[in-house]
């Protein structure tokens, strides 16, 4: 074992920051962890004239990322500077060179997770990616290790800090939905493009890397159904309330049988689910395990010092896998073929609001619509409108199979009695698991 480990950055933004601040900070604790001093010696940044927040000796600072990469003194890389398809590049010559990687790239995980992981594997390095998902909460490792012995059956995810922050703000504050996103970006959770946060993608990159390890399967971001918040609106937030509903963006994974779904998409939670209360800019995730049963694990999902806590977990990991020797042998291929569910075979109860022209029969044309499709009610709300001859109504349904559901759909909006489709919504978390 070498007197100190020395680990190399791309990129010192707000989560790099972290990541030298907690090194140094907190040094004492690490050395006591592992054995010895871990120490930042090549940082690869765009601007080396920039001021930065941390204490760095100038040389340690490069425009060149194989000046980090083949340096033969750096063990661990850390990358921690974005980007996908040239960042792939970077860290699969940086394992080639036989040196473990950590990072935060939920981008570039949730696409080349599995190969990288290979390359890692044959090249006897670690490649973890703790901080990928859920910043600052150690779900990754939860699965991996602390439910290992378990079978998973369902995760839920809150897994986008800027939506949750959103929905929240427009729920309990009755803010705009415009104004949350801007206080979201102000705030900094939300993406350089906010599109990634409001449309769901960023939440499905980390729903697929999720369920790949909880269901041991190859599942690929193309395998998670994905919609986003931006029409949600502050009537369905309300109809939502009256209901005993909360408004997330839900991160769906469940398998039965061998045979899987992913999803994110807006839904109402049942507020005596655990996730309805998490709130603000936080994540949790909620996984049932056949012989657990329900667990949740919540915390920051983004932020400088709380994801940077799970890329300096990471690289203890690695320093403890070095000194005894066996980096590079966690199982990287997956134990099983992947298979998805069809629209047969996924099940859920869903929402509906719409407009209905107030008139006799109006109500049965509903009614044999929904029971051709075998879609049974659950709960019916009528409203008055202002609109003269209008009438609302909002129904959730039993539990139905998403392809009778999209043949609903489709028919519904033929019907003479629909004035018009409002909103349709998945509705999760009532009663056991
Ligand atoms: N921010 C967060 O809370 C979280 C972030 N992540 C992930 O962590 C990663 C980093 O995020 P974050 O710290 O917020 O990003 P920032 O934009 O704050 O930092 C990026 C850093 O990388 C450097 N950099 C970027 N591109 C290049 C390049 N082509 N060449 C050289 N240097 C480059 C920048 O240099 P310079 O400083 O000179 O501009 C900067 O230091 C991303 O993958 C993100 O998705 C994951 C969880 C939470
Ligand atoms: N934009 C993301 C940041 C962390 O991954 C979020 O809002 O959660
Ligand atoms: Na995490």
């Amino acid at each position: 074992m070498r007197d100190n480990v020395k680990v190399g950055l791309l990129g010192l933004g707000t989560v790099g920051t972290g990541v030298v601040k907690m090194i140094q900070n907190h040094q004492e604790q690490l050395v006591h962890r592992v054995g010895c001093p871990v120490e930042v010696t090549k940082v690869l940044v765009k601007d080396v004239e920039k001021k930065r927040d941390v204490e760095l000796s100038q040389d340690s600072l490069t425009l060149d990322p194989y000046d980090v990469i083949n340096d033969p003194n750096v063990d661990v890389i850390v990358e921690v500077m974005g980007g996908i398809d040239q960042t792939k590049q970077y860290l699969l010559d940086a394992l080639n060179q036989k040196k473990h990687v950590v990072t935060a790239n939920k981008d570039l995980v949730a696409l080349y997770g599995s190969e990288l992981s290979k390359a890692a594997a044959e090249n006897g390095c670690d490649f973890y990616y703790e901080a990928s998902v859920a910043g600052g909460i150690p779900i990754i490792r939860g699965l991996a290790d602390g439910l290992a012995s378990d079978k998973i059956q369902k995760l839920m995810g809150i897994v986008n800090g800027t939506t949750n922050f959103i929905l929240t703000k427009m729920n309990k504050e009755g803010m705009s939905y415009d104004v949350a996103l801007k206080e979201a970006q102000d705030l900094g959770f939300a993406e350089a493009d906010p599109t990634s946060d409001v449309e769901g993608l960023d939440a499905a990159r980390k729903m697929a890397i999720l369920a790949r390890l909880a269901f041991s399967m190859n599942i690929e971001l193309d395998d998670v159904d994905v919609s986003g918040i931006s029409a949600v609106s502050d009537s369905d937030l309300k109809h939502g309330q009256t209901l005993g509903y909360t408004m997330k963006l839900i991160g769906y994974a469940d398998q039965s049988d061998a045979r899987a779904e992913v999803s994110v998409q807006p839904t109402f939670l049942s507020n005596d689910h655990p996730l309805a209360a998490v709130n603000d800019e936080f994540n949790a995730v909620y996984v049932y395990g056949e012989a657990v049963g329900e667990t949740m694990f919540y915390g920051p999902g983004a932020g400088s010092l709380p994801t940077a806590t799970s890329i300096v977990s990471d690289l203890v990991a690695v320093i403890t896998n070095m000194r005894l020797g066996v980096n590079g042998q966690s199982i990287s291929a997956p134990q099983f073929e992947k298979q998805l569910k069809t629209a047969e075979e996924k099940y859920a109860k869903y929402f509906i609001r719409l407009h209905v022209r107030d008139e006799v029969g109006a109500f049965s044309e509903l009614t044999k619509l929904f029971s051709s499709n075998s879609i049974s009610f659950e709960k019916i709300l009528q409203l008055p409108l202002d609109e003269e001859g209008v009438a609302e109504i909002v129904i959730v349904t039993h539990k139905a199979s998403l392809e009778n559901y999209q043949k609903m759909q489709e028919q519904i909006k033929d019907l003479a009695v629909v004035h018009s489709i409002e909103s349709f919504y998945r509705v999760e978390g009532e009663g056991a698991k």
